[in-house]
C-alpha cells in the first residue's frame, strides 16, 4: 500500500478547510498534521483544538505527527479530536514501549518516529508493537527543509530488518519529500510518503497528480 499524506504544516491557516479539501478532491486519502511544543523541537505549531475541527469537515485518515516530549501524557485527549494514527518519537519518550502499547489501548494506529541523528537498531525492540515507522529525513520542527541524503540507506535497513522479521510495518519518511527525491525513498522502502511544501506551493490538485502518479508507477 502506498499513500501520501499531505503535511497541513505548509498549508495557508487562513483558508485551512478549503485547503484539505483540495487535497481530498485530488484523491489522496490520508492528512499528516504536525503537533509541535517548543521543547522537543524548537517551533511551536497547534494541538488539539485545530485537530477537533478540521476532524468535523473531513473524513480522511488522521496521521499525527507528535513533535512533543512525553506523549504519553495526552494520547485519550488526541484520541477525543479525531486522531486515527498517533506517532511518538523514540527520543521523546522515556517509556517508549508502554506509550506505545497506550495508543493501541486507546484504538488508534501506533507510529513510531526516529529523528536523522538515530540510528534504526534503536527499534529493534519495539518493531512488532507499531503500524509504522517514521524516519526523519529532515530535522524535525519546520517545513521546507532539504532532503537528508544519510537518511536513504537508513531506510534500507529498516526495511531489511522489518522483512527479516516477518512482519508488516509500513515505512514513512517525512521532509524534504518532492519530485526530486521521491523516487530515492521509494525505491530504498518507503511506502509513506509526507509532502508539505510539494503539496501546498502552488496548485494543490496539479502537485498531488503529479506526486501519486510516481508512487503509482511502482
Ligand atoms: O514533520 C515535519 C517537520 O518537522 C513536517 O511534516 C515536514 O517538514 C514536511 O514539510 P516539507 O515537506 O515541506 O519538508
Ligand atoms: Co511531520
Amino acid at each position: 500500500m502506498y499513500q501520501l499524506s499531505p503535511s497541513i504544516l505548509a498549508a495557508d491557516f487562513n483558508c485551512l478547510g478549503e485547503q484539505i479539501r483540495q487535497v481530498e478532491e485530488a484523491g489522496v486519502e490520508w492528512l499528516h498534521i504536525d503537533v509541535m511544543d517548543g521543547a522537543f523541537v524548537p517551533s511551536i505549531s497547534f494541538g488539539m483544538p485545530v485537530i477537533a475541527s478540521i476532524r468535523k469537515n473531513s473524513s480522511l485518515f488522521f496521521d499525527v505527527h507528535l513533535m512533543i516530549e512525553e506523549p504519553g501524557r495526552y494520547i485519550e485527549e488526541f484520541k477525543k479530536s479525531g486522531a486515527d494514527m498517533l506517532t511518538v518519537h523514540a527520543e521523546a519518550c522515556k517509556h517508549l514501549d508502554s506509550t506505545l502499547r497506550e495508543i493501541r489501548k486507546a484504538g488508534m494506529k501506533v507510529g513510531v518516529a526516529i529523528n536523522p541523528g538515530t540510528p534504526v537498531s534503536q527499534l529493534e525492540c519495539v518493531l512488532d508493537l507499531v503500524d509504522m515507522v517514521l524516519v526523519m529525513t529532515v530535522n524535525p520542527g519546520f517545513g521546507g527543509q532539504s532532503y537528508i541524503e544519510s537518511c536513504t540507506g537508513k531506510v534500507q535497513k529498516l526495511r531489511k530488518m522489518i522483512t527479516d522479521a516477518g512482519l508488516d510495518v509500513d515505512i514513512q519518511v517525512d521532509g524534504g519529500i518532492n519530485e526530486k527525491t521521491i523516487d530515492k525513498v521509494l525505491d530504498a522502502g518507503a511506502n509513506i510518503l509526507v509532502a508539505g511544501s510539494a503539496v501546498f506551493g502552488g496548485n494543490i490538485g496539479e502537485n498531488v497528480r503529479r506526486l501519486k502518479e510516481r508512487m503509482e508507477r511502482r
